[in-house]
């Protein structure tokens, strides 16, 4: 975890908590465009205002204000459906790729329209990487998964180049010492948890400036789980980070802030330990204390 907290803006316009849904009924226009804790930040990396994100007529995403700040790690938990990865792949307009998919308010990074139709997606992918639920190296050697990205953009002029980016990143990942002496042997040849760290190191490679991760460590045993987080915590130093997650416990691990989801809605987002100590709306109560999800 970032060491230095991200500056949430204390004067942010917060609205109060809904009042309880009666029984279990969720009603949308209670919490239309609304949430509780601090969703607002100082100067932000991300400022998303008014996002509805439509499959088909479906509404998955009904209208979520939040900010994201610089180097900040943030944790979405919530049931599952309530739209944790279809907000996260709207950072990066992964959801492009879906024709039934349309994203509707603002998404801004660093100030600038992340759907502005003149935008390169590619240079937006390169600065917004993203790793998977399951690792997904590419059909190639070590060397050449991580040397992938750099190459296409054309960030190394020189083999030595290179090779200096691909143990860069493969330190960055936490895998050089396992992998340095088959750098040519295939990525797929890798344990699960190190294929993780090979895609983090491909994502890295191209020096983003967020690393999107969505459930990363569902596919993986406790102990290559645990390897990822404390990588987590070493990438906050330099990179923002957004972090899926189905673990309550992983989030309040690794995350500054968690921002809780429920049936597309942002119910509640604040600091990791106020959700989980003091969560200040019933339904992340209910969700938290394990009534539901
Ligand atoms: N490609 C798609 N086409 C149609 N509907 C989709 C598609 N992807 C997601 N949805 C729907 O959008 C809603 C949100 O799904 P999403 O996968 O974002 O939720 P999630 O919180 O990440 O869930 P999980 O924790 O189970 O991964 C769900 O109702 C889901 O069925």
């Amino acid at each position: 975890m970032n060491t230095m907290n991200p500056v949430i803006d204390q004067d942010a316009k917060v609205e109060k908590a809904p009042e309880p849904p009666a029984g279990n009924g969720i009603n949308d226009a209670d919490l239309e465009g609304r949430t509780v804790g601090r969703p607002f930040a100082d100067a932000p990396k991300f400022s998303l205002r008014d996002v509805e994100v439509f499959y088909g007529e479906t509404r998955a995403i009904k209208r979520i204000s939040l900010d994201i700040a610089r180097n900040e790690v943030i944790a979405f938990i919530g049931p599952s459906g309530c739209g944790k990865s279809t907000f996260l792949r709207c950072l990066n307009r992964m959801n492009d790729s879906i024709d039934i998919c349309r994203v509707k308010g603002q998404l801004q990074l660093d100030g600038h329209d992340i759907y502005d139709p003149k935008r390169d997606v590619v240079e937006l992918r390169a600065r917004v990487g993203m790793v998977f639920q399951k690792p997904n190296p590419f059909p190639k050697s070590i060397y050449d998964n991580v040397a992938y990205g750099p190459r296409i953009h054309g960030l190394a002029n020189r083999k030595s180049d290179l090779d200096d980016i691909v143990e860069r990143s493969l330190r960055g990942a936490g895998l050089w010492n396992e992998v340095k002496d088959r750098l040519d042997t295939p990525g797929t040849g890798l344990s699960g948890g190190q294929q993780q760290r090979l895609c983090i190191a491909r994502a890295i490679a191209v020096s983003p400036e967020v690393v999107l991760m969505d459930e990363p460590c569902s596919a993986l045993d406790p102990i290559a789980t645990a390897r990822i987080e404390e990588l987590i915590a070493e990438l906050s130093e330099s990179y923002t980070i957004i972090i899926v997650t189905h673990s309550m416990q992983q989030a309040a691990r690794v995350s500054d802030r968690t921002a809780y989801f429920h049936l597309g809605h942002l119910v509640e987002v604040n600091e990791t330990n106020k959700v989980f100590t003091t969560p200040q709306h019933p339904l992340t109560e209910s969700y938290i204390t394990g009534r539901f999800g």
